[in-house]
């Protein structure tokens, strides 16, 4: 009993010292685990439309607001930019990217830097961070060796196919070549059967994962499924192999002292490579690879696809890049001039405030802590947040907010980023690579990337059509966000 007298003691104390306000509650009518919450979530998951409904809450209740979903505690859903910008900056030691990326995940995805908290992710993302923050992983040049068998996918007759899935396959060939220093060669006419066996493989991996992530206390059931087991094995395998060829590759470059460079042949940058010389233990590696290889496989494929899906709706938008891409003449596409390319930038800009693959980002208290906003009926107030609270950064309904976007927030409008406004007047109301500490290392080579690809794209076709019937973008969930419906268009030939 003296126990919780001092505890609620301690609360009151840190209410009236930080003027910290209760959240509005989400009213759910299953009060003990919010199953009502969890059906409607998962009919709206079925439809394609779970993110219109989050945020129909979040217009409804405000933009932090408590609530229960098969989850036996309330957590919070937050699409006040304050509040996202606290949990990435200020109160960082304070949360967890735990347990979803932690308790459930590890089997598959092991300890890395997406999975880890505290002393080991800072050691992962040091890890990292040199091969991406240098201004040649935007390495174009190897990447145009790709697209050429992109490119000679393309149907030129004007008939339909799924883009979406052709992007996938090459950044899965672009992001091995990055990661491996091999490519898995999935654009290739004779694609190697082990390259489709690991696609399904990990894609399954990736399901598993999700319908874990979604099952609440029911998790246990799971415990009779070896299925999932089998699959992320068969990518662990995979993996092993390649990592095996890259240190052998290594260990033969290193013998015999050859390097390319040196005759005059520029080298890919090659994320293996780094990482060997801090281990060059297989499990370790396997580790800090798949940690990348996850967030890496198909993010960038959809911001590429999405920007295609929406030019296909705005054809008005393609004749304008397509007269910014003329301008460009036979110049030679650097990381520079592609930087400079207004149009172009506007369009990947938009797409990624509209469709991004990560539309909720989440965490754990892993201590006490306050939020800046969300307490009170105002939610103006401070929020007081006990430890073990989960919490989820609504990122798509931060991104549709008509008080920031305006009334045409639901419109595919780049020239709303054409006029004037500029990532960085946007910095805590546009996230799509997430903000703050641990934000996304990858952001200036994937933008570069599908900045080039839309460029090239506009140099070789002078017309992209819708070929799909259903007009609206239905979402497909599985752990990052796609066009269920693919991306069906024609392309004509300039
Ligand atoms: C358009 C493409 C991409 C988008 C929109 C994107 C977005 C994101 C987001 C939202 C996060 C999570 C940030 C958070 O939890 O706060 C993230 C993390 C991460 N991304 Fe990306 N990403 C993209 C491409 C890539 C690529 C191509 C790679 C690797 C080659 C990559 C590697 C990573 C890694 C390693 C992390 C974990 C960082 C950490 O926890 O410290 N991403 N990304």
């Amino acid at each position: 009993m003296a126990y919780y007298l001092q505890i609620a003691a301690t609360l009151i104390a840190i209410y009236i010292q930080h003027g910290c306000k209760p959240a509005k509650r989400y009213p759910n009518w299953d009060p003990f685990l919010g199953l009502d919450a969890f059906v409607l979530f998962g009919i709206k998951a079925i439809q394609g439309k779970s993110s219109i409904e989050y945020r129909k809450l979040q217009l409804k209740y405000g933009p932090t607001f408590t609530m229960k979903r098969l989850t036996k505690a309330s957590f919070i859903q937050t699409s006040s930019s304050k509040n996202i910008q606290a949990v990435n900056t200020t109160k960082f030691d304070d949360w967890s990217v735990g347990p979803s990326r932690q308790d459930i995940a590890i089997p598959f995805m092991e300890n890395g830097i997406f999975t880890d908290d505290g002393e080991s992710w800072k050691r992962a993302r040091a890890l990292v961070r040199p091969t991406f923050t240098r201004a040649e992983v935007a390495d174009l040049e190897h990447f145009e060796k790709h697209l050429g068998r992109f490119l000679e996918l393309i149907p030129k007759d004007g008939s339909m196919f799924d883009l979406q899935d052709l992007s996938r396959r090459l950044f899965l060939d672009t992001s091995s070549e990055f990661i491996f220093g091999q490519s898995i060669q999935s654009l290739l006419p004779q694609t190697p059967a082990e390259t489709f066996e690991f696609m399904k493989a990990f894609d399954y991996s990736l399901l598993g994962l999700g319908l874990r992530l979604v099952s609440g206390p029911f998790l246990p059931l799971f415990f009779f499924d070896p299925t999932w087991k089998r699959a992320y094995t068969k990518v662990h395998r995979f993996m092993d192999k390649n990592i095996k060829i890259a240190l052998e590759r290594r260990r033969k470059i290193v013998e015999t002292g050859e390097d390319t460079e040196a005759q005059g042949v520029r080298k890919p940058y090659i994320l293996l490579n780094q990482m060997v010389l801090d281990t060059q233990d297989v499990f370790s590696l396997r580790a800090q690879i798949i940690n990348i290889f996850f967030p890496a496989r198909d993010t960038a494929a959809y911001a590429f696809s999405n920007a295609m899906f929406e030019l296909a709706r705005h054809p008005k938008v393609w004749d304008e890049l397509r007269a910014e891409v003329s301008q460009i003449g036979d110049s030679k596409l650097t990381f520079e001039l592609i930087k400079n390319l207004k149009v172009a930038k506007a369009i990947v800009n938009e797409t990624l405030r509209l469709h991004i693959p990560a539309t909720r980002l989440s965490r754990t208290a892993l201590r006490d802590t306050i939020l800046p906003v969300g307490g009170g009926p105002d939610q103006l107030s401070p929020l007081f947040v006990p430890k073990g609270t989960y919490i989820e950064m609504d990122i798509n309904a931060l991104h549709r907010d008509p008080k920031i976007w305006g009334g045409d927030a639901l419109e595919f409008n780049p020239l709303r980023w054409a006029k004037g406004r500029t990532l960085w007047e946007a910095r805590w109301e546009y996230l799509p690579f997430g903000g703050g500490i641990r934000m996304c290392p990858a952001q200036p080579m994937a933008l570069a990337q599908v900045t080039y690809l839309l460029v090239r794209m506009a140099q070789e076709f002078k017309a992209v059509e819708n070929r799909d019937h259903v007009s609206e973008y239905v979402e497909e969930i599985k752990m990052t966000v796609s066009s269920r419906n693919g991306v069906k268009i024609s392309l004509v030939p300039a």
